[in-house]
């Protein structure tokens, strides 16, 4: 599936180019952050890598083929649950891939209790809170063993332990051999999460840089601007 390479992506909306000629080049490894103001064009370009937008032009390579059946998995930023239990929510991501009943049970049983919701198996989804949400989405992402996982604002409107949370399983998930592509306006997620970070702006990619590289010397105007926009708390302490 790598190196993933995406060239002179575009997608227009009325008229109004969303993706403009997005090129883009990721190796197999690691975690990189998308970073980019409101509108930039990130969630669309993540839609577009796991098929739920086709692009008007451009090409999307993923090792030198088409995307494959599976191995793309998502995490939207408010996922949605089916009126079921944890495990049935988990069970149900196996269902495409061929997984045996006895199976799928042992692993959405195994995944949640990486993702601290063991206890709540049999709840209902519905009933969760936002960050148990969040892990149960991340826990149906996980148990299919994805080789790319695509996160889109995971931890947007999350607690600081929720944060933290969320973060530790990241974490855990990239171990295990998954690279992994998210977006956050959080930058201090951004430093503590990321091996490299993508900067996009107007539906480009700006700059793709390593993370201390990318915060210590923004190449861009654009990047800059958009550090210091979304620092000015730092200032105040
Ligand atoms: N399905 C759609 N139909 C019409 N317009 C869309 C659609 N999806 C996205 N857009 C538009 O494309 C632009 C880019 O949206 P996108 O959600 O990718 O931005 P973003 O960089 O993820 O922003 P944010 O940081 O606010 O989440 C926005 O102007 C949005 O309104």
């Amino acid at each position: 599936m790598f190196p993933l390479k995406v060239t002179d992506l575009r997608w227009r909306v009325a008229g109004r180019a969303v993706l403009d000629g997005l090129s883009l080049e990721l190796g197999g490894d690691g975690i990189t952050i998308l970073l980019g103001p409101n509108g930039a064009g990130k969630s669309v370009l993540l839609r577009s890598l796991c098929g739920l937008i086709e692009p008007e032009s451009g090409h999307i390579d993923f090792g030198g083929g088409p995307r494959p059946e599976s191995g793309v998995a998502m995490v939207f930023q408010q996922p949605k649950m089916l009126r079921d239990s944890l495990l049935g929510n988990v069970e149900l991501a196996l269902r495409p891939l061929g997984v045996a009943a006895a199976e799928r049970r042992s692993r959405a049983q195994a995944v949640l209790e990486r993702v601290g919701l063991a206890h709540r198996a049999t709840d209902s989804a519905r009933g969760l809170s936002g960050g148990e949400r969040q892990r149960l989405a991340l826990a149906r992402a996980w148990v299919t063993r994805p080789r790319l996982l695509l996160l889109d604002e995971p931890t947007a409107s999350l607690d600081p332990s929720s944060v933290e949370a969320i973060e530790r399983i990241v974490r855990e998930i990239r171990t295990e051999g998954t690279r992994i592509l998210m977006t956050t306006h959080n930058l201090g997620q951004a430093t503590r999460l990321a091996d490299d970070v993508v900067f996009m702006d107007a539906g480009r990619v700006c700059e793709h840089a390593p993370v201390q590289r990318f915060f210590a010397r923004p190449a861009s105007q654009a990047a800059r601007l958009y550090i210091q926009g979304e620092l000015p708390w730092r200032m105040a302490f």
